[in-house]
């Protein structure tokens, strides 16, 4: 039998993939970050339509959220949960947590309360489909570019967490990080909070280092534990507290954030790059 040198090229890829997926560390990395991204943008088409029947509305957040829930499967990523009773208040508040990747929409969805958006930089709205989906979803975005621009925004989600009953998910760092601690916090969601005078509720996800490293290109399956911690009350503070209280609620999240990742003997939060 002859083969054409499109079935030669067609059996060199179909061994040769396995091949390097196996062999290759970085190879594997990037097979799973792209994917994890098209896969994002090829649910969204579906999410799409589902959304758009309503408009754009909060409560679509959940038809997101059922999107998303089954990757953590197709990635063998344990995630646990602890603490969930400090989610059971009925009104709204503001969620502050750590940003290590975007591997963190895998731990928001597995805990996003009811009628919960989170705050984006706007750029994300800009991601084809899945901007879309976003927007569709009530996602509040800010231009980080223009500070008070993204204070009008975060004002007005003050306003509309209490007349519209939503709490809002912030990553108080404001941006990615994967240096094996948490940044400095910016105060916008603190501002938030004391605005609306609803609680700061921190929740804490455990370093990825064991299983995902961006600088080494590491993606492996592994384990995150995902610590929800008692709702921090904002009654009475004004816009004066707020630098005392972002500092405690930061050193209350870099403890659990140490203790966390450090359970299983001989590991600790270490350095992720
Ligand atoms: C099925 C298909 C699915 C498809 C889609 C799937 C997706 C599903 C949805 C998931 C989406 C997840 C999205 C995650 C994305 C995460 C991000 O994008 S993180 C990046 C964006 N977030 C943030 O930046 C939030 C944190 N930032 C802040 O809080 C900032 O403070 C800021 C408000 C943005 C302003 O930042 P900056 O311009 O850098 O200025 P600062 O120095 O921080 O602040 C200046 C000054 O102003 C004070 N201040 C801040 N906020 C207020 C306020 N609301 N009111 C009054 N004053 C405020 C601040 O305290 C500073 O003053 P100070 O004296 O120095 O303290
Ligand atoms: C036609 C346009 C195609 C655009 C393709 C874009 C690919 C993006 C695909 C899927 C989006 C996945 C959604 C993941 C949501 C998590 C977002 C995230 O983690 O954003 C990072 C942001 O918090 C901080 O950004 P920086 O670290 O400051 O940077």
């Amino acid at each position: 039998m002859e083969l054409s040198v499109a079935q030669w090229l067609l059996v060199v890829c179909l061994v040769a993939f396995p091949l390097l997926y196996e062999w290759s560390v970085s190879f594997k990395y990037f097979c799973k970050m792209a994917f994890y991204n098209g896969w994002i943008l090829t649910l969204a088409i579906l999410a799409i339509p589902i959304c758009a029947v309503r408009g754009r509305n909060v409560e679509n957040m959940k038809v997101l959220q059922f999107m998303l829930l089954h990757i953590k499967y197709l990635y063998g990523i344990k995630i646990e949960v602890r603490g969930w009773e400090n989610f059971n208040i009925k009104e709204p508040y503001v969620v502050v947590s750590n940003h290590q990747s975007s591997l963190d929409l895998l731990g928001m969805m597995e805990i996003l309360p009811s009628r919960c958006v989170p705050i984006a930089k706007r750029e994300l709205m800009y991601a084809g489909t899945a901007g879309l989906a976003c927007w569709l979803a009530g996602v509040i975005f800010i231009n980080r570019k223009k500070t008070d621009d993204a204070i009008s925004v975060m004002t007005e989600a003050a306003d509309t967490m209490l007349k519209e009953d939503v709490r809002v998910w912030v990553f108080p760092e404001g941006t990615r990080n994967h240096s094996g601690s948490l940044l400095p916090f910016k105060r916008g969601a603190f501002h938030l909070a004391v605005q609306a005078q609803v609680p700061v509720i921190p929740v804490v996800m455990s370093s990825y280092k064991d299983f995902y490293c961006k600088k080494e290109k590491k993606f492996t399956t592994g384990k995150c534990t995902v610590r929800i911690l008692p709702g921090v009350h904002t009654k009475g503070l004004s816009s004066d507290d707020v630098p005392e209280l972002a500092d405690r609620v930061r050193d209350m999240m870099i403890e659990a954030f140490t203790q966390i990742s450090s359970e299983r003997p001989g590991k600790g939060p270490g350095v992720m790059h």
